[in-house]
């Protein structure tokens, strides 16, 4: 018995434990987080190619993927294009005639026989000379009627990492793996009519049907929502009650810097601060999220807590998701405070200093010499030792850090936290899903801002928007325009980043900057771009969503979004939130690289509004439950499967069932939920290691 379990495969081995997946493989696959056999399984597909019925040639008029059945007109032929290879042939059936071609198969042109009838799959594209398929697979008409109405998984991928090679890595390891416990309690998967864990979990990837893909989605939703909401619960169990250890009473210095400011604060704003100093200064620790909408002012709310608590004699801290936007913190707060003669040390930390500097600020920051830090990721390591930190500001993503607070809780007592949101989402749900927090929310734009201007547009308009962005740039305004990708890919088409800078480069004069900025550029290298373009001498930054969040460089008017239709409204419209930040009115353009008449539908509600609840709402009511794929609502809730907006519904559910659990075992210590308790306290350690390790 001993050796057969010790053969069996277990969640903990890594992917190697896979027959045919080596080391090589196994970085790949690491490279998307997955490590072992359970980060694999849980890597749902992104997607599903779906294969339906065969099309009729005459019947293809614009871009997607197709199955034709049609025959060979007449011999291939090889041509070499530059390096590579191509074969052209002609396809026909009763209805018309397609061109194809395939890159590098030259062996096709003997393969394929002139009057042979195939079925032929593949993406058709639309270039100078029409419509074209490219790539197509070849199939037998026995081989496709199999394949028919089933769904392959998509899944993500990286550079040498085939599809192919993912779907039979979950393929053997579903196969290998023994029947794990389903650790939800019957009475649950009863009434919320929910499927069983392991057939889920085979289904997600490997559906028969969308039914019953359908079915197993809802439960691994289910599952996400229950494990965090329980995490959650269990957390403000232990968290609660705590006793307030820095006490915030005196609020002079904040109060003038207040009266100060160049601006009077919204109704919003002044609420929201007086939740804040009101917390600080109560027996018990705070926490809480301040949820505003894009553009709403929570910068400025932030650094007056961070003032008052240092005021108070503690230290605050404020922790930004990327390097960018702690460099930008740092440097407003400390404009800030030098407009207005206050003498604070403000220190920046990320992880991309040297060796050196990090020292330097280390030990300023353990003899209070820095009073307010700055920084990313690097602020809770464990080398940096603080001598009174008070407050912590925070993000939405980052506001799990369970072993955070432990940590900060060793260095020396536990700081108030404060994070920061800008996710729009109905307060019942944020109530769900911020249940350890308190919810301010700040519900007004500052007053006399000009409402942007928005368009959506194919891609034949390019050209005016160019123009327009040249005529911006010449009033002195700048522009951002953002590509769903980085670089080139075979995998998918759509605009990259590299590329479209170039071009944009060779449009406009040599007066006009064109600068680039991905995610997979170095810390400094993306500081350097952001500063340039903080201080105009970059004009229009070309950038993936790395942008997303927080950027504010008002001087910025117009913001143009190619393959808008990749994007969710909720993360559109944080992009759209990177203008529309001054005085001077702003633009948007949206991209529709598709020639899909629902997509552009989907987009115009971005057109009619710039409120981001009603954006998030009304883009549900356009969905159907078949169109959960494929694009995720928002990057900004770091679920894998649920989406908040679209799952909705099962949100509330499983908030109630969470509820009832709860309420029979407050901390699920009796026996009967042992198992869901482990697999929370895992969930919560895997999520607290992914936090500390970005
Ligand atoms: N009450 C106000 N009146 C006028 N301008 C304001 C007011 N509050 C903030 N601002 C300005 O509005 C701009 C946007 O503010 P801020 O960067 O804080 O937005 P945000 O809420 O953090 O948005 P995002 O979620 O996009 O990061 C800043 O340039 C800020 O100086």
């Amino acid at each position: 018995m001993d050796v057969l379990e010790d053969d069996e495969m277990k969640l903990t081995d890594s992917v190697t434990a896979i027959k045919g997946v080596g080391e090589k493989t196994a970085r790949l696959m690491e490279k998307l987080g997955i490590r072992n056999i359970e980060d694999l399984i849980h890597a749902y597909p992104r997607d599903y190619d779906r294969y339906e019925p065969v099309a009729a040639v005459g019947d293809i008029s614009v871009p997607g993927i197709y199955s034709v059945d049609a025959t060979v007109a007449r011999r291939p032929e090889v041509k070499p294009a530059s390096r590579i290879k191509v074969t052209a042939a002609v396809l026909q059936d009763g209805s018309g005639s397609l061109k194809a071609v395939w890159f590098n198969m030259p062996y096709l042109v003997n393969a394929l026989k002139p009057g042979g009838r195939y079925i032929f799959r593949g993406r058709v594209v639309r270039n100078q000379y029409g419509l074209c398929m490219e790539q197509a697979v070849v199939l037998g008409h026995d081989e496709y009627e199999k394949l028919l109405h089933t769904r392959q998984p998509v899944y993500n991928l990286t550079a040498g990492l085939t599809n192919k090679a993912m779907m039979k890595a979950v393929y053997q390891a579903l196969e290998a793996l023994p029947v794990q416990k389903d650790y939800l309690p019957d009475w649950i998967r009863k009434k919320e009519e929910l499927a069983e864990y392991n057939f889920a979990l085979r289904t997600i990837h490997f559906p028969k049907d969308e039914q019953e893909l359908l079915f197993a989605r809802k439960r691994l939703v289910f599952d996400e929502f229950f494990l965090f909401i329980l995490a959650l619960r269990l957390l403000r169990g232990s968290s609660e009650r705590k006793k307030n250890g820095f006490p915030v009473n005196a609020l002079e210095e904040a109060e003038r810097l207040e009266r100060e400011l160049p601006y009077a604060l919204t109704g919003g704003q002044k609420e929201t601060l007086r939740d804040i100093f009101r917390d600080m200064k109560g027996k018990s620790l705070m926490s809480r999220l301040v949820q505003g909408d894009v553009g709403s002012g929570k910068t400025i709310v932030a650094v007056l807590a961070l003032l008052a608590v240092v005021e108070n004699g503690y230290q605050g801290a404020m922790m930004a998701p990327t390097e960018v936007l702690a460099k930008q913190h740092y440097e407003s707060i400390t404009a800030i405070f030098s407009n207005h003669g206050i003498e604070k040390n403000i220190v920046l930390l990320t992880g991309s200093m040297s060796a050196r500097e990090k020292r330097e600020v280390y030990e300023k920051i353990a003899s209070h010499e820095a009073d307010i830090i700055v920084g990313t990721h690097a602020l809770i390591q464990e080398k940096v030792v603080y001598d009174s930190l008070g407050l912590v500001i925070t993000d939405e993503q980052h506001r799990f850090g369970v072993r955070q607070r432990k940590l900060f809780s060793e260095k020396g007592g536990e700081p108030h936290v404060l994070v920061m949101s800008a996710t729009p989402i109905p307060r019942t749900l944020a109530i769900i899903l911020y249940g350890d927090l308190d919810i301010s929310v700040i519900d007004e734009l500052p007053a006399r801002r000009l409402p942007i201007k928005n368009c959506v547009v194919g891609v034949p308009y390019r050209k005016k928007a160019y123009q327009f962005i040249e005529g911006e740039v010449k009033k002195g305004h700048q522009a951002y325009v953002i590509c769903p990708m980085v670089e080139e890919s075979e995998q998918m088409d759509g605009e990259n980043v590299i590329d479209y800078a170039r071009k944009l480069q060779s449009i406009f004069p040599l007066s006009i900057k064109v600068e680039y900025l991905h995610g997979r550029m170095s810390g400094a290298e993306k500081e350097e771009i952001m500063e340039a373009f903080a201080e105009n001498r970059i004009q229009v930054l070309v950038s993936t969503t790395v942008i997303e969040v927080g950027i504010d460089v008002p001087n910025a008017t117009v913001m143009l979004v190619e393959n808008a239709e990749r994007f969710g409204l909720a993360q559109l419209h944080q992009l759209r939130g990177r203008v529309g930040r001054g005085s001077s009115q702003s633009y948007c353009i949206f991209v529709n690289g598709s020639e899909d008449e629902e997509k552009n539908k989907r987009l115009e509600i971005l057109n009619k509004s710039n409120d981001g609840f009603y954006i998030a709402s009304e883009d549900l009511k356009m969905r159907g439950p078949g169109d959960i794929f494929g694009i995720r609502q928002s990057g900004l809730m770091e679920f894998s499967i649920g989406d908040v907006f679209t799952d909705a519904d099962i949100l509330k559910e499983t908030a109630e069932a969470a509820e009832t659990v709860l309420s029979e075992d407050q901390d699920l210590s009796s026996d009967k939920y042992r198992v869901l308790r482990q697999k929370i306290e895992l969930q919560l350690m895997r999520r607290a290691d992914s936090a500390l390790s970005l």
